[in-house]
C-alpha cells in the first residue's frame, strides 16, 4: 500500500483513466462507499451533504442520491456550475427528485450530520472569501461532520475538522501526518475500483501494513535453540542512562532472540534482565567485546560522550548493527558502511537534525524529506526516522534514490523515556534473526507501535511496550490485526 500526496493521487485517477478506466465509475464508487460509512456510522440523524464544484462535491452528489434511495432524510446544498463527472452526478441526483439548494443558503440546523463534500485534493492555495466564512460558520456550527476523502482546506488554514474522513482509493499524507491528521477524526479508507496499476508507483512512500509486515515475522522451526534464532549483544550504559541498555535488552529477548548480552562499564549501575549475560568492561579497547556470542549489535544506549568509543569498539565484531542515539555520529555511522556491514540507524529529530546540520523542528515538519535526506548522506543504510509516525529511507547504493516507508502503528501515548531504547531492541533482535536492515527496521518498527496500541492508555512506560511485544507478534502472525483505516473494528474483539 502506497501514501499518496494530493498530486500523486490526482496522477493515478490520469493513469487509470489512461488505462480506458471511465472516470465516472471511480465517482460512482468513491460517492456511494462515503454513502456506505455514513449510513452504518451514523443510522439516524437528518444528513446535509455540503458540495464544491469539483469532482469531491461530485462524489457528495452522488452520496447524497444513495442515501435517499437507502431512505435516509437527506438535504443537499451546492456550489453552481459543475461540469463533466460532477454535473452527470448532479443531473443523476435531480432525477431523483431531490431539489439541491445553493450553498449560500446553508444555515446550521441542530442535530443534522453534515458530509463535507466542498474540496478534496484539487484544492490550490487557501480558501478566502465566501469560503473562509463558510468554514468558520460550520465549525462555529459544531455539527458533526464528515468528511469526503480531506476535511476541506487541508492542507492549509482554516479549514473543516472532520469527525471521520473517508479516504478514497488511498490515504494521503494528511490523513498521517500533524498537524493535518488532527483534522481528520477517525480515518476510513474505502477501494474505489480504481485498477492496481493505476494506484502502484515505485516512487510512493510505502505503508506499513499488517499483512505486508507478517510476511517478515521469521518462522522459528520447532527444533529451535537459543543459539539458532539469533542472539544480541547490547552495548552502552554510561553517563546517565542505565536503564537504556536493559530496555533494549528486555525488547529484544520479548521480541524473540535466543540469548542476549549486555556490555557495560564495569562498576557502573546497570541492571541487565535476569535472563541476559553480564559483561562488565573496564576498557572499550574493543577486547571486551571479542568473544561475545551474538549475531546482531545494538549500540548507543545510554552511552553518554563515550558512545562513539563503544560503537568503534562493537564495529570491529563485523556484525549487523543498530547505531541509536549518542553513538549517533557521522563518523561512526561512515565507519560502519565502509566496513560494508549491515547497519540501521534510528535518529529521533534532534539527532537527524545534528547529523544534517538542520535543527530538529526542521526536520520534525519535513520528515519524509529528511529521513530521504539522511538515506541519500548515508547510502547502504536503514535509516529509521523516529516521530508521529516514524518514518524510514534507505538508498541500497550511493546516488540511487531512497525507498521511503512510513509507519501506520503507534500513538501519542508512546512519547515518553525510553521508547527508543525498546525500539532498538526489537530491531536488533530481527537484525540477529537474519532479516535485511531494510526489512528489520519495518517490522521492528511496526511491533513497536503495535505494543503501544495494544495498550493504548497514556501512562504506558517503555518497560510495558516491551512486554507486550509477544502478544503484539502473536496477534500479527494469526491475522488478528487491522490497519487503523479499516472500517471494522479490530479483529481481536472476536472470541
Ligand atoms: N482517485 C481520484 O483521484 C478520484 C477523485 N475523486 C474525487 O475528486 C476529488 C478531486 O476533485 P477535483 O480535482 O475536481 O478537485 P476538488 O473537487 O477537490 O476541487 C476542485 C474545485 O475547487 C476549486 N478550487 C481549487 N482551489 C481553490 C481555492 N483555493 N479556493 C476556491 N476554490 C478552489 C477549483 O476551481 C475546482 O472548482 C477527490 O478529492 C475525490 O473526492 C473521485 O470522484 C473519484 C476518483
Ligand atoms: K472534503
Amino acid at each position: 500500500m502506497r501514501l499518496y500526496t494530493s498530486e500523486a493521487m490526482r496522477a493515478a485517477d490520469a493513469r487509470a483513466v489512461g488505462l480506458g478506466y471511465p472516470s465516472l465509475l471511480l465517482m460512482e464508487a468513491a460517492g456511494r462507499a462515503v454513502a456506505e460509512v455514513v449510513a452504518r456510522a451514523y443510522p439516524s440523524p437528518k444528513i446535509v451533504v455540503l458540495c464544491g464544484k469539483g469532482n469531491n462535491g461530485g462524489d457528495g452528489l452522488v452520496a447524497a442520491r444513495w442515501l435517499r434511495l437507502w431512505g435516509r432524510e437527506v438535504e443537499v446544498y451546492a456550489a453552481a456550475g459543475q461540469e463533466g463527472d460532477a454535473g452527470l452526478a448532479r443531473s443523476a441526483l435531480e432525477a431523483h427528485g431531490l431539489k439541491i439548494q445553493p450553498l449560500e443558503a446553508w444555515a446550521p440546523e441542530p442535530g443534522s450530520l453534515l458530509v463535507d463534500a466542498l474540496f478534496g485534493t484539487g484544492l490550490r492555495g487557501r480558501l478566502e472569501g465566501f469560503w473562509a466564512s463558510l468554514v468558520a460558520q460550520i465549525r462555529a456550527s459544531g455539527l458533526p461532520t464528515v468528511a469526503v476523502d480531506l476535511p476541506s482546506g487541508l492542507p492549509y488554514e482554516p479549514h473543516l475538522e472532520a469527525e471521520l474522513t473517508v479516504a478514497l482509493a488511498g490515504l494521503k499524507t494528511e490523513h498521517l501526518f500533524y498537524p493535518a491528521r488532527s483534522a481528520c477524526g477517525r480515518v476510513v479508507l474505502v477501494p474505489i475500483g480504481m485498477p492496481e496499476p493505476a494506484l502502484v508507483s515505485p516512487a510512493l512512500p510505502e505503508l506499513l501494513t499488517p499483512d505486508g509486515m507478517r510476511r517478515l515475522l521469521p518462522r522459528r522451526p520447532g527444533n529451535a535453540n537459543k543459539g539458532s534464532v539469533g542472539r544480541v549483544l547490547v552495548v552502552g550504559g554510561q553517563a546517565i542512562y542505565t536503564g537504556a541498555p536493559t530496555l533494549t535488552a528486555l525488547a529484544a529477548a520479548r521480541s524473540g532472540a535466543g540469548l542476549v548480552t549486555v556490555a557495560y562499564p564495569a562498576g557502573s549501575a546497570v541492571q541487565p534482565p535476569l535472563e541476559a549475560i553480564r559483561k562488565p568492561l573496564q576498557d572499550w579497547s574493543g577486547e571486551g567485546l571479542q568473544g561475545a556470542k551474538a549475531e546482531a549489535v545494538a549500540v548507543g544506549m545510554g552511552t553518554g560522550p563515550e558512545g562513539v568509543a563503544a560503537a568503534r569498539a562493537a564495529l570491529e565484531l563485523g556484525l549487523p548493527t543498530l547505531v541509536d542515539a549518542d553513538a549517533l555520529q557521522v563518523e561512526v555511522i561512515d565507519a560502519y558502511l565502509q566496513a560494508r556491514l549491515p547497519t540501521v540507524i534510528t535518529p529521533h529529530p534532534g539527532e537527524a537534525g545534528r547529523l544534517l546540520g538542520r535543527s530538529a523542528a526542521e526536520v520534525a515538519q519535513q520528515p519524509l524529506e529528511s529521513a530521504a535526506l539522511l538515506a541519500r548522506r548515508f547510502p547502504g543504510a536503514a535509516v529509521v526516522l523516529k516521530g508521529g509516525p516514524t518514518v524510514m529511507a534507505l538508498s541500497p547504493v550511493p546516488d540511487s534514490a531512497p525507498v521511503l516507508a512510513v509507519n501506520t502503528t503507534g500513538n501519542a501515548a508512546m512519547a515518553s523515556g525510553g521508547m527508543g531504547d525498546v525500539l532498538s531492541g526489537i530491531i536488533a533482535a530481527y537484525l540477529a534473526a537474519g532479516l535485511e536492515p531494510w526489512d528489520a527496521a519495518r517490522l521492528g518498527v511496526y511491533l513497536h507501535g503495535l505494543s503501544g496500541d495494544l495498550i493504548g492508555k497514556v501512562g504506558m512506560l517503555a518497560h510495558e511496550v516491551a512486554e507486550g511485544l509477544p502478544e503484539a507478534v502473536w496477534r500479527l502472525s494469526k491475522g488478528r490485526v487491522r490497519g487503523f483505516w479499516a472500517q471494522e473494528p479490530e479483529a481481536d474483539e472476536a472470541p
